[in-house]
């Protein structure tokens, strides 16, 4: 029975709502108010009598917080003491979201910032469909805006909308996301199987644009930071790692790289059983072969060849998703560097190699991180110099500092051990008996390959997303020896292709795939972008056939996703899906930019009168980026214009090509803050290398190849290829395994480094060898007021029906086996933490807080093993810290798509009842 019922029954509100008050009430009569309002406490007769109670009349309350009890109609309250009193709702003060809420610009709607002030219940309307968006909460902000949680109140659901700042160049990029997301959606994945956020509508509202997003739950980072930064189980691992490269496969086929993988862009959807994950945030994606941005990609999940400026493609994802994987399993970043020259640096020590010297020699950034030593390898000579060292060797500290005149900054050190297998290996057990550690043991040993296969140095060897979707880790299958992936197969152009209508909406390439309705809707953006001139479509040339890039299946088993790429230049351009974009973001005239990165996102800027702007001039198709062979440094291509510095920023001072962003650079900085968290290693034990035990990866001396379906294909090295032909597609080889290990040191070591420490760095893990972790680590963890800097006791006030969030995380087990991930045994394992719906986690989706309270990896103990739940009994701190939509999304989801909304979507939120306890199955 609700609460509000019980208390009409017993007809006293303040005698229900706390039992220590009901026991008081008789000696505090004379501090009763008189009145009508406060009477005496009677108790209903039933409990006098001290009688046991009917089954009948058995009561079971849930307690909402205190607050919101003693709150709870109050109008009617005040009503019944004053007969005069009368509310105005219009009287209420605003809860604003927005920070600052000084509206100063855009007529007072924006603040300084650009950022549209929102409220509690502020009304975002679609103008053209008349869809109306209630605010209800702030999800999160990022360098393009906020996410709003809004009610859709014709069918009583939650959605997350993405209010982009009022800028033309957050605008243009944000319509990128648009367009990306709808062939993503429409042609990729029209079934929603595979792990992409849906996009449900899109629209301007007082010169913002808004993009409506399906709501999900919160992102894996706080999954991290709610098991005190402990890893999770290796069942979760794979369930995960299987999920997203499923997304991984189908952008691939795509050609869409995603330009920011990180656990804060992998959200959870808690309203479908089992539980998956969806990756969000497409604002930094490109097309494959269309990089225009060099300086892309969170710094602790940035792959080699951006850091050192080389043109990539699909498979810095592919680095990413190692880095990611690594981290799920630690609870900590595989890298969590401070700077470049650290990340390149805990690279190197890390995984025992170093990038190949072909890509050495070609990337632009490299003589910052790397002095020449030898003579230069032709790729034709690549096999001669087998056994040969490197022509580079990574600069030391000193010599850094002296060409860059700055000391480099080097982050803590958060393991002990240096080396990827004993970083894993070495990682507390979970579990108490022998059998299970012997079979955790050769789980570990499949991770370790796993990632040795996506974490690889040359862009060339690294898995594709089916190729790393076979391996054992990931199939189950009893891992014996090093995984040797299956060749890619050709592309078949079929599947889904993607087809542009020539003309369908005026020439609005994306309105060929939309619905009439979102055509329309375009077609109405065009009066209604702030940003753009509203010019009529002359466009009908065709801009179709995105893909060709074929077969694809829902296990990942068949098709590939690689290569040919050749009909993929007819994505080149396209528009603005809100409008003909009039921007034409080659940057060859010289446009500013703003950063792309963790620390700042590429935004193409619009220097005003500097060539950039929506001049019919200018009103040529938007371009997804430059190709491969496109790529120039920042320097020559994507520069600031000097002369015309623009509106929107200055040069950053590190980097004179790029412009910080506004926001990004905060919002990633406070990863850095996690280095200074404390987290003190020791790895107790010693630990046997790799060569001494392991019989190598490839020690056999496999090669192997696949065909090169490239029409131009290049037989040489997959790094000149891409070079030469801006497409992915090269020749894969696998090194001659030696089984030596690749010590840490960067010098010295042969050409293929990486790969020969990724085919000796077998590591055996015994669970004699095992070090076992301490029992508990010391958590004091603050009160989050305290350390919160969203937290306020308003939020107490939030949500009554959070208690449906501790049940959703019910199911996930973060140290189960496969086997005990069920319902039933799930019950209660978040059962204390009650208030996660209550906290705001605005701000920690960018890693802005907590008490870094995670173990030592390698802290000496005696305890037998580690258990993941010991934690648990503080989780009551950390989910005091979890954003309330976590437990706001048991009202009904998105289910119905106003006729301006995205058809065809399956919404599989539909006819969810509220969420209960899941399975985490993968
Ligand atoms: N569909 C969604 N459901 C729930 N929360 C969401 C959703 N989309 C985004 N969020 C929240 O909003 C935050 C910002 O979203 P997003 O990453 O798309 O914006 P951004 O401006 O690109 O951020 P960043 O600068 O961090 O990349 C996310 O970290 C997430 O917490």
């Amino acid at each position: 029975m609700e609460e509000g019922e019980s208390s009409k029954e017993d007809g006293s509100r303040a005698g229900e709502s706390d039992g220590a008050a009901s026991a008081d009430s008789g000696s505090s009569s004379s501090r009763m108010p008189s009145g009508e309002a406060f009477r005496p406490y009677v108790s209903p007769p039933q409990s006098s009598t001290g009688a046991s109670v009917k089954p009948g009349t058995l009561r079971i309350i849930v307690r909402k917080p205190l607050v919101a009890r003693l709150t709870k109609d109050i109008l009617e309250t005040f009503q019944i003491c004053n007969p005069n009193f009368k509310y105005s709702e219009a009287l209420n003060p605003k809860r604003f979201l927005t920070n600052p809420s000084v509206g100063v610009k855009n007529d007072g709607h924006d603040n300084a910032a650009s950022n549209l002030i929102l409220y509690v219940n502020f009304v975002l309307v679609n103008m053209v469909s008349n869809q109306r968006y209630i605010v209800k909460d702030l999800l999160g902000q990022g360098t393009f805006g906020q996410v709003a949680k809004c009610w859709v109140c014709q069918n009583n659901s939650y959605v997350a909308v993405k209010i982009i700042k009022n800028d033309p160049a957050y605008y243009q990029q944000a319509s990128v996301e648009i367009s990306l997301l709808h062939v993503l959606n429409r042609k990729f994945d029209p079934d929603d199987k595979h792990h992409i956020v849906r996009i449900l509508d899109y629209f301007v509202y007082q010169r913002h644009l808004c993009i409506t997003f399906e709501l999900l739950g919160p992102n894996l980072f706080e999954l991290i930071k709610m098991n005190n930064y402990k890893g999770l189980s290796l069942n979760i691992v794979q369930m995960f790692s299987r999920q997203i490269l499923h997304a991984l496969i189908v952008m691939k086929d795509a050609g869409i790289i995603h330009c920011d993988l990180k656990p804060e862009n992998i959200l959870i959807s808690t309203s479908v059983k089992p539980p998956e994950i969806k990756i969000i945030d497409f604002g930094s994606a490109c097309m494959e072969g269309q990089t225009i941005y060099s300086y892309i990609q969170s710094r602790y999940y940035r792959s080699p060849e951006v850091l050192l400026g080389y043109p990539y493609n699909t498979s810095i994802d592919m680095w990413s998703f190692g880095c990611i994987v690594a981290e799920l399993f630690l609870g900590l970043p595989l890298f969590p560097a401070s700077s470049e020259f650290d990340l390149l640096k805990r690279m190197i020590e890390t995984l025992g190699g170093q990038p190949p010297d072909d890509l050495l020699r070609d990337a632009k950034n490299t003589s910052k991180f790397f002095k020449r030593v030898g003579s230069i390898h032709r790729l034709e000579d690549d096999k001669a110099c087998k056994g040969v060292t490197s022509a580079y060797r990574a600069l030391t500290e000193e010599e850094y500092e002296a060409r860059e005149s700055e000391r480099p900054k080097l982050g803590k050190r958060y393991f002990n051990c240096a080396k990827l297998e004993e970083i894993i290996a070495n990682y507390p057990y979970r579990m108490n008996s022998p059998e299970e550690i012997k079979k955790e043991n050769l789980t570990r040993l499949a991770l370790v390959d796993f990632l040795r296969g996506l974490v690889e140095f040359d862009p060339g060897k690294r898995w594709s997303p089916v190729q790393a979707s076979h391996h054992p880790f990931l199939t189950g299958k009893p891992f014996t020896c090093p995984y040797e992936p299956p060749p890619e197969t050709p592309r078949i152009p079929v599947l889904h292709t993607v087809t542009v209508d020539h003309n369908p909406g005026g020439g609005h390439w994306l309105a060929a795939g939309l619905s009439p309705q979102v055509a329309n809707s375009n077609r109405c953006l065009l009066q209604n972008s702030p940003h753009f001139q509203n010019v009529p479509f002359s466009y009908g040339s065709s801009y179709g056939s995105l893909g060709s890039h074929g077969s694809y299946n829902d296990n990942a088993a068949v098709g590939s996703s690689y290569g040919s790429y050749a009909d993929v230049n007819n994505m080149h351009t396209y528009y603005s899906p809100v409008g003909p974009c009039g921007v034409n973001i080659h940057a060859q005239i010289g446009g500013s930019f703003l950063g792309s990165s963790p620390d700042a996102r590429r935004i193409p800027q619009l220097s005003h009168g500097n060539g950039f702007g929506p001049s019919p001039v200018s009103l040529g198709p938007m371009s997804l980026g430059a190709s491969p062979t496109q790529f120039t440094p920042p320097s020559s291509q994507m520069q600031i214009s000097t002369a015309s510095p623009g509106k929107y920023g200055t040069t950053s001072p590190a980097r004179s090509v790029h412009i910080p962003s506004r926001g990004k650079a905060a919002a990633v900085g406070h990863y850095n803050r996690r280095r200074n968290w404390g987290y003190s290693t020791v790895c107790a034990q010693s630990y046997e290398s790799a060569s001494q035990h392991g019989p190598g990866h490839h020690g056999d001396g496999i090669s192997w190849s696949h065909p090169d379906t490239y029409s131009g294909g290049h037989g040489g090295s997959p790094r000149s290829a891409l070079l030469a032909s801006n497409h992915a597609n090269w020749r894969q080889q696998r090194g001659v395994g030696t089984g030596l290990s690749s010590g840490p040191s960067s010098t010295n070591h042969q050409p293929s480094a990486a790969s020969h420490a990724h085919n000796s760095n077998t590591v055996s893990l015994r669970s004699s060898e095992v070090l076992f972790d301490k029992p508990e680590c010391n958590s004091s963890v603050p009160d989050p007021a305290d350390w919160d800097p969203n937290y306020s006791d308003e939020s107490l006030l939030q949500e009554d029906n959070s208690d449906s969030l501790a049940f959703e995380f019910n199911g996930i087990h973060l140290r189960n086996t496969m086997d005990t991930m069920n319902v039933t045994s799930a019950v209660g394992r978040f059962g204390h933490s009650r208030k996660l719906a209550h906290m705001n986690f605005i701000s920690t989706n960018h890693r802005t807080d907590g008490p870094f309270q995670a173990y030592s990896l390698g802290e000496n103990s005696h305890t037998s093993t580690h258990d993941m739940h010991v934690g648990y009994g503080r989780l009551s701190h950390f989910s005091q810290n979890i954003p309330s939509r976590f437990g706001q999304q048991s009202v009904h989801q998105f289910s119905h798509m106003n006729s301006t909304f995205i058809h065809g979507e399956r919404n599989h939120q539909n006819d969810q009842p509220t969420r209960s306890n899941y399975s985490m199955e993968g």
